[in-house]
């Protein structure tokens, strides 16, 4: 069933105020988020992102959801785990258009998961990273446009803010076909909205599970740069970003979640705190492939454009067209005497909130419990 968000809940065209550097947003958000009936689609539906989102919208009383990806295991094991009829496994790769096509049709929202993430293996593989992030959104956009989808969130990330990595360059163009797309919408049924992230605590891969782990086996925390700063989320802060952007964003808009940051050495004897081994050897390794020493999540030039909605930064869509005289005559805010929004000037966290922070963590409870939890 069709359950079409009622048009009071889309304040894409609420005249919200240009706060260069984020001052308050003034708008009332509503309440509450009705996916009741409606069918979703996942795609990157097993990876740690997609099967959280996965169980929240279960809890929402969806009709149906189709968790798309590569990996029939993957789909088996979370089959198995779930136990819940509204799922729909389809085995699937966002770069194959005409599945995407398929499984679009008769879909509400989608949530645009998939990607490849690693770091280091996308500067081994650009062109895979291409292929997945870039080619592979344009399948989902293409499809969903097609379909009449009412909304599709995609999900993007602080490295495409002025990238230096393969994966965060994919990630930066996989925005501009996200901000293109939502222009060919504009329109039609379908609105398109990103949401970018900076390191969500715990996830699959990630330096925490990676840093509890060497504590256990009784071998020196790895630290590449004691120095080296993220922006830390929850996973519920991720999925609530997730849940506004399907409420509230705005074709073209990209959210950006306000996030304290982090030091590594300052997570790393949090990390240690929580554990109750203070002492624990450390051992500095320097920095892997392609990694940055502090994460960006809004640029200069977005800054200067970005509304404040309290818990997010959104960022609209340029919507100028491609005529000179256009540009000339209502050029953007200038961005010469502002700051982006970095790991550096953010807020830094220190070590006990940090650690407060890792002890509410799901996955560090049950690891401190004596298990060895799955990093979701
Ligand atoms: O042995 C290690 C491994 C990592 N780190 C550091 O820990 C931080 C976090 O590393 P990691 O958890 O591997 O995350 P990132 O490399 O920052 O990338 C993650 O976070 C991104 C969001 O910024 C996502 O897009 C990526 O998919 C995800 O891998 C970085 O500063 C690393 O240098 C160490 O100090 N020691």
């Amino acid at each position: 069933m069709r359950t079409p968000i009622a048009p009071e809940t889309n304040l894409g065209d609420v005249d919200l105020q240009c706060v260069p550097g984020g001052a308050q947003l003034h708008a009332e958000l509503p309440e509450p988020r009705n996916f009741s009936g409606a069918t979703i689609m996942i795609t990157g539906g097993t990876g740690s992102f997609g099967s959280t989102i996965l169980k929240h919208f279960l809890a929402l009383s969806v009709a149906e959801v189709r968790v798309v990806s590569r990996d029939e295991k993957k789909q088996d094991e979370q089959r198995r785990r779930f136990a819940d009829g509204r799922i729909r496994h389809y085995v699937g790769d966002v770069r194959d258009f005409r599945a995407m096509e398929g499984i679009c049709r008769d879909v509400d929202f989608i949530y645009h998961a998939a990607a490849l993430k690693q770091v280091p293996s996308c500067e081994f593989h650009p062109i895979e990273a291409v292929n997945t992030n870039v080619t592979g959104t344009q399948n989902v956009l293409d499809a969903a446009i097609r379909a009449g989808v009412q909304r599709v969130v995609c999900l993007s990330t602080d490295k495409a803010v002025y990238p230096i990595n393969a994966m965060g360059m994919s990630k930066a163009l996989m925005e501009k076909v996200m901000v293109a797309k939502s222009r060919e919408a504009s329109g039609k049924r379908t609105v398109i909205t990103g949401t970018r992230y900076g390191n969500v605590l715990a996830s699959r891969g990630s330096v925490v599970p990676l840093f509890m782990d060497q504590v256990r086996r009784g071998q020196p925390i790895t630290i590449t740069d004691p120095n080296m700063t993220r922006f830390v989320m929850t996973l519920d802060e991720a999925v609530e970003l997730c849940l506004d952007a399907f409420q509230f964003g705005g074709n073209g808009e990209i959210l950006v979640r306000k996030v304290p940051a982090v030091t590594i050495e300052k997570l790393a004897q949090a990390v240690l705190e929580v554990m109750g081994r203070p002492d624990h050897p450390i051992r500095i390794i320097g920095p892997r492939h392609g990694e940055k020493h502090f994460e960006t999540l809004l640029s200069r030039e977005e800054m200067a454009v970005a509304q404040d909605r309290e818990t997010y930064f959104c960022v609209p869509p340029d919507n100028r067209n491609l005529n000179y005289d256009v540009h000339f005559r209502s050029g953007k805010p200038s961005a010469a005497r502002l700051d982006d929004f970095n790991s550096l000037n953010a807020r830094l966290m220190d070590v006990s909130e940090m650690a407060a922070m890792l002890r509410n963590l799901p996955y560090v409870q049950a690891f401190l419990a004596g298990g060895e939890p799955d990093a979701f």
